[in-house]
């Protein structure tokens, strides 16, 4: 029996979700036995607004964990990380994405259309907020943050406060959650964010037997779309809580596998609302992302980010409130 390898996570249900799922694919695909090791995080300690407490709150620890070797590898919520590479550790997989589109969890089993004007619906993401601003059905539109159960219960539970609520899909569908979504959102109104759904797996490039080990875990498609929507977010020099909202499709076309990659910038009140759209091939996926950036930036995307707060160019802001 080999010594088990540790895989260091966040104590949240989802965070303890999404990591035993990849523990038993990695248990399945190797024999090797793998122990959840629990990092308390600073995003996990604090109750302040994400957006304020700074650089890849969720994340940091876990990689200080990583470099402190009290953990072999670490999975992470892709779409928290910063867009920065990480000194000395690698992304040794990207494993199969969930549903990367969002969800709308509301009263009476309500959809999106049945909202009538007024009704106030929950969301801490910049990127949510605006898009349901840019809907213009007078949705009145309230920050919220906490963990999912915290989130569902501003609508589900007894002392529900909110009309409804928009999260991610993926969150829902690793906790099992999926009887409480009333609207999987159309990308067409509400695009998810980068990476969105996905999951990263991250390891020390100075442990090449593991970096080796894990990549049985790593799904091609999977990766070519976090690439194109990751390539669109860090050319846009924004951080994961900024109004940019990314999705990347694949699908077999004439010419072979094709990548169909959509981005928009929306500002925060959604009086502003860059969309546009690019397609290339799987192996061209950052180089999508990359173009696809430029483009928007040539329509003005720079000035609506510089409006949109603390996530404007040249900060260094990676808090996620999604
Ligand atoms: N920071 C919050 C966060 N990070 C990852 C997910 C779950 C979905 C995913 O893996 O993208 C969520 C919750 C949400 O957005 O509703």
């Amino acid at each position: 029996m080999s010594t088990p390898l540790r895989l260091g996570t966040r104590g949240s249900k989802l965070a303890m979700a999404q990591s035993g799922h990849v523990a038993e694919a990695l248990t399945a695909a190797t024999g090797r036995p793998v122990e959840l090791v629990e990092v308390v995080t600073a995003g996990d300690r604090s109750a302040a607004p994400v957006h304020r407490l700074g650089v890849g709150v969720f994340v940091s620890a876990l990689r200080d964990a990583l470099a402190a070797r009290t953990i072999d590898f670490a999975v992470h919520s892709y779409k928290d990380l910063p867009t920065a590479a990480a000194p000395g550790l690698h992304i040794a997989a990207v494993p199969p994405r969930q549903d990367p589109r969002d969800a709308l969890v509301a009263r009476d089993g309500r959809t999106l259309t049945e909202l009538p004007p007024g009704a106030v619906v929950g969301t801490g993401a910049l990127r949510r907020i605006a898009q349901l601003h840019a809907l213009g059905m007078q949705l009145e539109v309230t920050p919220i943050r906490g963990n999912v159960d915290t989130r569902l219960a501003r609508v589900l539970g007894p002392e529900a406060d909110l009309d409804a609520v928009v999260l991610a899909r993926a969150g829902l569908a690793r906790l099992g959650r999926t009887d409480v979504v009333t609207e999987t959102l159309d990308p067409m109104l509400m695009l998810p964010a980068p990476a969105q759904g996905a999951l990263a797996v991250e390891c020390r490039v100075d442990d090449p037997d593991l970096v080796e080990l894990l990549a049985v875990l790593d799904h091609a498609p999977s990766r070519a779309a976090v690439v194109a929507e990751r390539a669109l977010l860090a050319t846009l020099e924004a951080g994961c809580s900024a109004p940019v909202a990314a999705y990347a499709e694949l699908a077999e076309g004439d010419a072979g596998e094709e990548i169909y990659l959509r981005g928009a910038v929306i500002s925060p009140d959604g009086t502003r609302d860059l969309r546009l759209s690019r397609t290339g091939t799987p192996a061209d996926a950052a180089e999508i992302g990359k173009a696809l950036a430029a483009e928007l930036l040539d329509l003005g995307a720079d000035s609506i980010l510089g409006q949109a707060g603390p996530t404007g160019p040249g900060t260094q802001q990676f808090g996620s409130t999604e």
